[in-house]
């Protein structure tokens, strides 16, 4: 049976090359976004202070529905910022996350940090469309793509100036990486089929990593005691969307997440919630 993540490839395999014969990449190449230099997104995650967040910026997902109907990605942006994110992440899907090329764009015009492009790459075209909206990086997904075609997508990504998060879901995943060539990596905590969150594939997961490699936890984060967990376990940073896109402001949450998980940290027990 085809899995959540099959249809979105299908529907983005189709997507791309409609695209392609819209906007040749030559096109894409004359934004001036292009041409600006790229921040590092695994500079801004290894922190001497303290867990990274990587806020995201989403309208709706398969496993949620519609997150956030009211959705402003540069008011969500600006308020990410102010409470003190590393790095953004803006979903651009359309069909499953609501998402845009244009919310990228708007992201980039509103702040001045690192951001991902979090959409499903199969083609180098949506690398070169990431570098002319304004990404300083993109995610590769390993289930997403057989071993040679990610290593051609991560020279494509490195000729553009491009930092990668690559995304791993279990351990199968982890050896058929080249992980010499893996700079920051994702363990996402989705079950693609169930849509369950297991935690202990990210604390599985991030024990078997070289010390060099910036480790990321993503997604099912709500709560300080989750972040605290993957913490312990090696996390250098958190990808969170949904439990921040739900509230009235998401800087606010993320604020709120960043003290909890802090005092979660230091042992203390956790302040009654409000
Ligand atoms: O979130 C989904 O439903 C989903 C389904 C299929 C493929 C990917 C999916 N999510 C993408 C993500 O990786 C999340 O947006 C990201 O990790 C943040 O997760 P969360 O904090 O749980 O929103």
């Amino acid at each position: 049976m085809a899995t959540i993540l099959d249809t979105i490839l299908d529907d983005t395999r189709r997507l791309v090359a409609e695209r392609k014969a819209v906007t040749p990449a030559a096109a894409l190449e004359r934004r001036p976004a292009f041409h600006a230099p790229t921040l590092s997104l695994a500079r801004a995650l290894r922190r001497p202070d303290g867990p990274a967040y990587i806020a995201e910026c989403k309208r709706a997902s398969p496993s949620e529905g519609v997150i956030r109907a009211e959705y402003d990605p540069a008011i969500v942006a600006r308020q990410y910022k102010q409470a003190a994110a590393a790095a953004l992440s803006v979903l651009t899907e359309p069909t499953h996350f609501q998402g845009s090329l244009d919310h990228l764009a708007a992201v980039r015009h509103a702040v001045d940090l690192p951001l991902l492009r979090k959409d499903f790459v199969v083609d180098a075209y949506q690398l070169v469309e990431a570098r002319a909206y304004g990404a300083d990086a993109v995610l590769l997904i390993a289930a997403a793509l057989d071993p040679a075609h990610l290593g051609d997508l991560l020279d494509a990504a490195r000729d553009l100036d491009l930092g990668v998060l690559v995304e791993v879901h279990d351990d199968a995943e982890v050896e058929a990486l080249d992980l010499d060539r893996v700079d920051v990596l994702g363990v996402n905590s989705r079950d693609l089929k169930t849509f369950e969150v297991d935690l202990g594939r990210a604390e599985r997961i991030f024990a078997r990593l070289p010390e060099r490699i910036v480790r990321v936890a993503e997604s099912g984060i709500r709560d300080a005691e989750a972040a605290a967990r993957l913490r312990r376990a090696g996390a250098d940073a958190f990808l969170v969307g949904t439990h921040f896109m739900r509230q009235p402001d998401p800087g606010r949450a993320l604020a709120a997440l960043r003290r909890e998980t802090a005092v979660a940290l230091a042992g203390q027990p956790l302040p009654a919630a409000p």
